[in-house]
C-alpha cells in the first residue's frame, strides 16, 4: 500500500478540523473571504500592511495561508514570505485576479516559483464580494494541483452558502478570473453606451473564445475556461454594476478620464493593469486578442468608445469557428 508523505497526511486533516488561516490583505475580498472562514469556527488572522500585527506573527503557525491582496503588491508580499520559514504543511492559496506587470505571471506561478515543495491553491470564481458579505449564494473553485490539498480547504470554506467545487487546474482558474476582467471593462462600456442587450451578449460571447484561446496558450485547461472560474466568472462580472471592472468600462463611455473613473472607484479593477500586461503579451506571444486590444487602446486614450465599438464591428468577416478553442490542448 502506497502511504502518504507526513505533510500529506497533516494536510488532509484540515478538512475534518478548525484550521489556522491567515488571510493576507483586509480589502472587500480578504474581509469577505475572512468572514466565510470566520463562521466556519475556523481561527482567522486577517493580515493588512498597515495593520498593527507583523506578517511574521500572521502567519507563523497556520495551516492556511491566503493572499488576497492587490496584483500590484504580490511579488514584494511573496518575497516577505520567502524570508520567514514556513513549513509544507501550510497550504498557500491565492484569491488575486491578475498578471504581474514585471514578469507577466500570475500569483499562483509566482507563490509556486518561490515554494516548489508547498501545495499552492488559487480561488477564484463568480464572487462579488459585497453580495457574498450579504449572505446570497455563491459558488467557487479551489484548483490546486495537490488534490489532498484542495480537497482540504474545498471543505474549510464550503457552507450552506458558499459551495465550493475542486479542480487540478490552478492557472486555468486564475486566467479566467483574470482576463474576464478586460471583458467587464468592455461590456461595461457597451452598457455606459447604451448598446442594448444584442450587443452585451455579442460581446460576451465572443470573449469566451478569446479568452480560451489566451488562456489555453498560456498553459489553462480547455473546459476551466467553461466553468465557474472562466465563463461563470465572466457573466458575473460583465453583468453586475456590482463590478468594479465594468464600471471602468461604464465611465469611459460616458466620456470621463480614467483618472476620474479609478478616483471615484477608491478600489482595485485589476482589469487596467491585465490589459496592459495583456497587450504585451499578445504581442510577444503572437495571440488574436480584438477586444482586450480595443481595451488597451481606449484605456491608454487613444481611442473614444465609440471608435472602439467601430473598429470591433468592422473586422474582416469570417467564420464562428470554435475548433481551435476546443481542441487546444
Ligand atoms: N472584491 C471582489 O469582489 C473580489 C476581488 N478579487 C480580487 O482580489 C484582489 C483584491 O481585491 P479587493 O479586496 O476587492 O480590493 P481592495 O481594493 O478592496 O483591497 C486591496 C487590498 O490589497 C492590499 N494591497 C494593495 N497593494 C498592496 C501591497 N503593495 N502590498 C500589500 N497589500 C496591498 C490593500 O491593502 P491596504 O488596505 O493596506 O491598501 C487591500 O488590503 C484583486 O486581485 C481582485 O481582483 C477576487 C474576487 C472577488
Ligand atoms: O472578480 C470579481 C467577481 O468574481 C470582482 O469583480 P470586480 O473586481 O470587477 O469588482
Amino acid at each position: 500500500m502506497l502511504v502518504a508523505p507526513a505533510s500529506q497526511q497533516i494536510i488532509a486533516t484540515y478538512k475534518n478540523r478548525p484550521v489556522t488561516l491567515a488571510i493576507l490583505g483586509s480589502g472587500a475580498w480578504g474581509s469577505a473571504l475572512a468572514h466565510i472562514a470566520a463562521t466556519n469556527h475556523h481561527t482567522v488572522r486577517l493580515w493588512s500592511r498597515s495593520g498593527s500585527v507583523s506578517l511574521r506573527n500572521a502567519v507563523v503557525g497556520a495551516d492556511v495561508i491566503l493572499s488576497a491582496i492587490s496584483m500590484k503588491g504580490v511579488l514584494d508580499l511573496v518575497t516577505q514570505l520567502k524570508s520567514l520559514a514556513i513549513p509544507e504543511t501550510t497550504v498557500l492559496m491565492t484569491a488575486t485576479k491578475g498578471f504581474d506587470p514585471e514578469t507577466t505571471l500570475t500569483p499562483s506561478v509566482i507563490f509556486q516559483q518561490a515554494f516548489p515543495n508547498h501545495a499552492v491553491a488559487v480561488l477564484s470564481g463568480p464572487n462579488l464580494s459585497k453580495e457574498i458579505e450579504a449572505g446570497l449564494p455563491a459558488a467557487t473553485v479551489i484548483a490546486c494541483v495537490n488534490e489532498t490539498a484542495a480537497e482540504a480547504v474545498q471543505h474549510v470554506f464550503a457552507s450552506d452558502h458558499f459551495r465550493t467545487y475542486t479542480s487540478t487546474d490552478p492557472l486555468g482558474a486564475e486566467l479566467g478570473g483574470t482576463l474576464k476582467n478586460v471583458v467587464a471593462i468592455a461590456v461595461g462600456v457597451c452598457e455606459g453606451l447604451n448598446l442594448g442587450s444584442n450587443a452585451r451578449s455579442a460581446l460576451i460571447t465572443r470573449a469566451l473564445p478569446e479568452v480560451m484561446r489566451i488562456g489555453t496558450h498560456l498553459g489553462g485547461h480547455p473546459e476551466t475556461f467553461l466553468g465557474l472560474s472562466g465563463l461563470g466568472d465572466m457573466l458575473a462580472t460583465c453583468t453586475s454594476a456590482l463590478s468594479r471592472n465594468y464600471r471602468v468600462g461604464y465611465g469611459l463611455a460616458q466620456g470621463k478620464s480614467l483618472e476620474q473613473v479609478l478616483e471615484e472607484l477608491g478600489s482595485t479593477a485589476e482589469g487596467v493593469n491585465t490589459a496592459y500586461v495583456l497587450h504585451d503579451i499578445a504581442q510577444r506571444e503572437q495571440l488574436s486578442a480584438p477586444i482586450s486590444q480595443q481595451v488597451y487602446l481606449l484605456l491608454k486614450g487613444d481611442i473614444s468608445a465609440t471608435e472602439a465599438v467601430a473598429a470591433l464591428m468592422e473586422r474582416k468577416l469570417k467564420a464562428e469557428d470554435y475548433q481551435e478553442v476546443l481542441q487546444c490542448e
